[in-house]
Order: structure tokens, then sequence, then C-alpha cells
């Protein structure tokens, strides 16, 4: 596990939380990694820990923006209930996904996050030298995620979106609002990468071929609409409305399936199953969002339906991480990135 030794030092150093909490969380990440190569299990810990101890001089910008990358996929993975998605109850709408490879698949990601974030801090610039760099990094990872879920894709959409943020924020640690990584983010993903190979192949590509939308390079160049416009202000809200973190996480996802694309939904159930995912949602948040129980009413409503169709908004998901990975940025990280 050489991807995680710069998290170990904060095992046990989580006295900042609520013990009573933390010791509830560890417990039932523990249950859901059942399954999954063992040596995950410290790592796992370890990530969990990250979540409320940034404090600790001896980690790097890249060391930082790697656990925080970490973190937000374990936090989307385990956010629940999702419709379609993996989540803590079950596997959703897969057949070849669980909780527990979820979390594999996060925690092998840490070094790759990392790499992208130490080329744009070496770089210090965006240019096509960083973006080659960032897409060969970015190569190398989903065949590290391919080798770790013996070939199932789990996170192909966050690495590339999480890939882009990290070195985004590595760019400038004084300017770290959303909008500001989301923009440096999207001026990224618009050079154009040479060495990406142009298949047109993809799920991803065929779906946006036959109906006309974009998809998650499109999103990224834009600049994150999804989080930036739906996500961020959700969470915001529900959180003021006092939803509590869970279920302003929810929300925040609802929104983004409001509007997005989303070119898994479409790939497996086509733009029917496309229209169910949007209206769904904005039904649930004109009930009062997943605080209220009119709102969890038309959220079992959308779960039956996504389930039926077999359509899990895996594109949304991933753009829920990136949410919490700027969202946690934006409020935890300046002080001490600032010094670095
Ligand atoms: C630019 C890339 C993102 C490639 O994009 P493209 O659209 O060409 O390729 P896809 O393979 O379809 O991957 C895009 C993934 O992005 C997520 N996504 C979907 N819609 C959106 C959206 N509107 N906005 C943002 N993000 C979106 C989604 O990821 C999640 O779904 C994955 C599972 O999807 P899929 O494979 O379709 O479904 P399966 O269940 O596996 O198949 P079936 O069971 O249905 O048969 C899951 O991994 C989530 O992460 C899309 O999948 C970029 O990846 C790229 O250029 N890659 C090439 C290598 C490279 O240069 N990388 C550089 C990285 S910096
Ligand atoms: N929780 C989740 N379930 C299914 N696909 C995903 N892709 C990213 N997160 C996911």
């Amino acid at each position: 596990m050489k991807a995680l030794t710069a998290i170990q030092p904060h095992l046990g150093a989580s006295k900042n939380v609520d013990e009573a909490d933390s010791a509830r969380q560890e417990q039932a990440k523990k249950r859901s990694l059942r399954g999954v190569n063992e040596h995950f299990e410290p790592a796992l810990n370890a990530a969990m820990a990250t979540q409320v101890v940034f404090g600790d001089a001896q980690l790097s910008l890249g060391d930082r923006l790697a656990d925080l990358a970490v973190v937000a996929l374990i936090d989307e993975a385990d956010l629940s209930p999702k419709p379609g998605l993996v989540d803590r109850r079950g596997s959703g709408a897969h057949s070849d996904l669980h909780l527990g490879l979820m979390h594999a698949s996060a925690l092998a990601l840490w070094p790759s996050f990392k790499a992208m974030a130490e080329a744009a801090r070496e770089r210090g610039e965006i240019d096509l030298h960083l973006r080659e760099e960032v897409g060969r990094i970015g190569r190398e990872g989903e065949e590290e995620m391919l080798r770790v879920t013996g070939g199932v894709n789990t996170h192909r959409g966050a690495i590339w979106a999480l890939g882009l943020l990290s070195a985004a924020a590595a760019l400038n640690v004084r300017e770290l609002t959303p909008a500001q990584v989301a923009l440096r983010a999207a001026r990224l993903a618009l050079l154009d990468d040479r060495a990406a190979p142009v298949t047109g192949a993809s799920h991803g590509a065929q779906v946006c071929r036959l109906y006309g939308v974009h998809g998650a390079r499109k999103e990224a160049q834009l600049g994150f609409p999804a989080v930036i416009q739906q996500a961020l202000p959700q969470l915001a809200r529900s959180r003021a409305a006092g939803a509590g973190e869970q279920n302003a996480r929810l929300d925040a996802l609802l929104a983004i399936m409001t509007q997005l694309a989303d070119t898994c939904v479409l790939y497996r159930a086509g733009m029917a199953g496309l229209t169910r995912m949007q209206r769904g949602a904005r039904a649930v948040l004109a009930a009062g969002g997943c605080a209220s129980l009119d709102g969890r009413r038309r959220l079992r409503e959308l779960e039956r339906d996504m389930l039926h169709l077999r359509a899990s908004p895996g594109g949304a998901a991933d753009l829920l991480a990136a949410t919490l990975f700027l969202d946690r940025l934006q409020h935890g990280l300046p002080a001490q990135l600032g010094s670095l």
C-alpha cells in the first residue's frame, strides 16, 4: 500500500471529532468492506481519519489533495439511499459493483490524484505540457482502477473530474473557491491531449452522438456547471434549512440529476430513462428534499423507476464527489495549503 503511506500518520488522530459518531462510522465502513482484500482496511481507516486532521505539517500539498479526492469518493459511495447507485444498502442497478469495490477503487486512485496535483504544482501554469501529463497519469490511474477491480469500471468519470480539479487546485493554493478551481480545471480540459486515444467508441461518445448531448468531457470544459450552479448551491440551501449533512448531500446529488445529461443513464435507458431521472429528481426537491417525508416518498418512487429501467446515474455520482471535494477545499483547507 505505498499509496497510503502519507495518510498513515493520521491514524488515531481524530480527537477533533465527536468520538461516538466517529466510532459508529468506522464500524459501518468496516462492515461494508466485507469481501474486499483485507489490506484495504487499515488504508480505509487512515483515509477516514484524514477527514478531520488536515493540520499535519508533514503532508505535502499533493498528499492533502489526494486525501481530499479519495475521501470525497468514499463519502459519495457511502451516501445512502442513492437511487440506482451503489451505496451502503446494496449495488443499485449494477450487477458487477458493490460498496467494497468502490472503496477499493477509490483508495487505489490516491497515487494518481497525488501525481496529478504534483505535476501541476511543478509546472505552475496551464499549458499543453501539463494537460498531456495529467492525461498520461489519468490513463495510468484507469489501468490501476481496472487492475484493482478485476476489470470493472468503477470511477472512470471520477478520475477525469477529480484529476482535473486536483491539478487545478494545486496550481494556485491562494485561489481555492469552487468557481476559481473549476475555471482552472476547465482551461486545462479545453487543451487537446494529443496522446488521448480517439476511438469515439466509449459509451459516452456513442450516446453524445446519438442524442446530441454533452458528456463528461464537455462538462469539465464548461467549468462543471452541474457542480457550481446546481450542487453546491443546493448543498448550502439544504444545510441552512437544517436538513442534516446526509440529506443535504442527497439533495445536492438530486440537484445534479435534475439537469445532467448523464451518459450512463442514456446508454442503459435512453432518453426516456434520462427524462425520468431528471423529472424524478425535480419532484423530490420540489416536495421539500430528502429531509422531508414527502421528499422521501418521491425518492423511493424515483429509485423504483431507476431500478426498473436498470438506470444508474454514475456521472451524477462522480459530480457529487467533485462537489464534496470542492466544498471541503473551500471550507477546510486554504489555511493549511496557503502555508505550503
Ligand atoms: C473524457 C473522459 C471522461 C471520457 O469520456 P467519454 O464520455 O468519452 O467516455 P466514458 O467511458 O463514457 O466515460 C465518461 C464517464 O464520465 C461519467 N459521466 C457520464 N455522464 C457524465 C456527464 N454528463 N458529466 C460528467 N460525467 C459524466 C461516467 O462515469 C461514471 O460511470 C461509470 C460507468 O459508466 P459506463 O462505463 O457507461 O457504464 P458501465 O456500468 O460500466 O457499463 P454498462 O454496465 O452500462 O455496460 C463509472 O465509472 C462512473 O465513473 C462516464 O462513464 C475521460 O475519461 C477520458 O478521456 N478518458 C480517456 C483516458 C484519458 O485520457 N484520461 C485522462 C484523465 S485526466
Ligand atoms: N455510487 C456509485 N454507484 C455506481 N456507479 C458509480 N460511479 C461513481 N459512483 C458510483
